[in-house]
């Protein structure tokens, strides 16, 4: 079947219909990771997004439940090169085909991405619709996506959030086999450490690297006060990733002002975003984000370069911030501030995702950076 991908600046790209047949819209963003498409589909941070993935052959190693950052896929919709209607891997459980159609995700393939990615990084993101069927009309598929709502002033963590507290199984992931896929960790052996983490659309890979060091993780719902959270008596707290604006989430901020000093904290991406305005500073929207698995980060501390993987469109103007505040990471393609410090709060975060999946491993230390931070402040 016919479908049609229609931007709000008036732009149409024509390609065929798979996945969900529905109709979905949202704000269009192109992530240019080689591997790991079903951890994409299923990171909530897509929430209220359809992503262009930039790799031509999308769906050829199927799906796993192993290989989901949530519960379900989280992207709108998927607009791709071409979709494989098979796939040919032993992991695989269900073709990536049939798993789109079971949670409604609609995809348009047979798309130049190329054009599509061109558009965008010249025009910037912008809001679509894709629709399926004959006869399409094509203007009111425009004029609709240029009704959604905006990202900008849009919470969609509180959406997403967990419902209810939950302690993270420690024991999970597990491979076909049984065996555990938490790989040994050098803090194996000491103290465990009770971590609380702010679930505002995280991805399991980050419960993962925190048991990974020897983490106990409690994941509570966005908007718990940060009184109920210090009850639950942890060694540290975590903010996670998540969709949507920053700017808007005043309950997280708060909570953040609350935590400061008393607890250790750490911060991924949306986390990050939150602790950059607890600390005073300013948010404001990339032309087009970072979505993918190869972005230069310069670690000012070591002087090191790390390849990192990315997904957000939000940034915390590092000229808005303190100077109790130090500037500890900078992305090296456009020289935006990737990761932050306060200079005597136990406090820091990074824009990119250290727990990577799908990415390059180079800033997995930032987990264990944390449990450092969490042992010298128990003594
Ligand atoms: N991955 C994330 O946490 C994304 C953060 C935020 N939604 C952004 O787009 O910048």
């Amino acid at each position: 079947m016919q479908a049609i991908l229609a931007l709000e600046d008036g732009r149409i790209f024509r390609g065929k219909s798979f996945g969900a047949g529905a109709e979905c819209s949202g704000e269009v963003v192109f992530n240019t990771s080689l591997t790991g498409y079903q951890e994409i589909f299923t990171d909530p941070s897509y929430a209220g997004q359809i992503v262009v993935l930039t790799n031509p052959h999308i769906g050829n190693y199927g799906t796993t439940p192993h290989d989901a950052e949530a519960t379900r896929p989280y992207i709108e919709g998927l607009v791709t090169r071409e979709f494989s209607p098979m796939s040919s891997n032993w992991r695989s459980t269900q073709v990536a085909d049939e798993y789109l159609e079971r949670y409604g995700v609609p995809v348009i393939a047979e798309i130049d991405t190329r054009a599509v990615v061109r558009h965008l990084r010249a025009n910037g993101v912008m809001r679509g619709v894709i629709a399926s069927g004959e006869n399409l009309d094509v203007d009111a598929l425009v004029a609709k996506a240029r009704s959604i709502k905006k990202m900008e002033g849009t919470d969609l963590a509180s959406i997403v959030t967990t419902r209810t507290v939950y302690q993270w199984d420690a024991n999970e992931p597990k491979n076909q086999t049984g065996d555990s896929l938490l790989m040994p960790s050098e803090n194996a052996e000491g103290k465990q450490m009770h971590v609380v983490a702010y679930d505002f659309g995280i991805k399991e890979n980050i419960l993962r690297m925190l048991t990974r060091e020897n983490c106990r993780v409690t994941v509570v719902p966005a908007k718990t006060p940060a009184e109920e959270v210090l009850a639950l008596n942890p060694d540290g707290v975590f903010f996670s990733n998540g969709p949507g604006d920053p700017e808007p989430l005043e309950y997280a901020v708060e909570n953040v002002r609350k935590l400061q000093g008393n607890i250790p904290i750490f911060g991924i991406c949306l986390g990050h975003q939150i602790f950059g305005l607890a600390l005073g500073g300013k948010t404001y929207k990339l032309k087009f984000g970072h979505h993918g698995g190869n972005h230069p980060i310069m670690n000012h501390q070591t002087g090191k370069v790390e390849i990192t993987a990315q997904n957000h469109n939000f940034n915390v103007d590092p000229e808005s911030l303190p100077a109790n505040v130090e500037r500890t990471h900078t992305n090296l393609n456009d020289q935006t501030l990737a990761g932050l410090k306060h200079k005597t709060d136990p406090m820091f975060s990074v824009q990119y995702h250290p727990e990577a999946s799908p990415g390059p491993h180079d800033s997995h230390y930032l987990f264990r950076d944390f449990r450092k931070m969490m042992e010298e402040w128990k003594k």
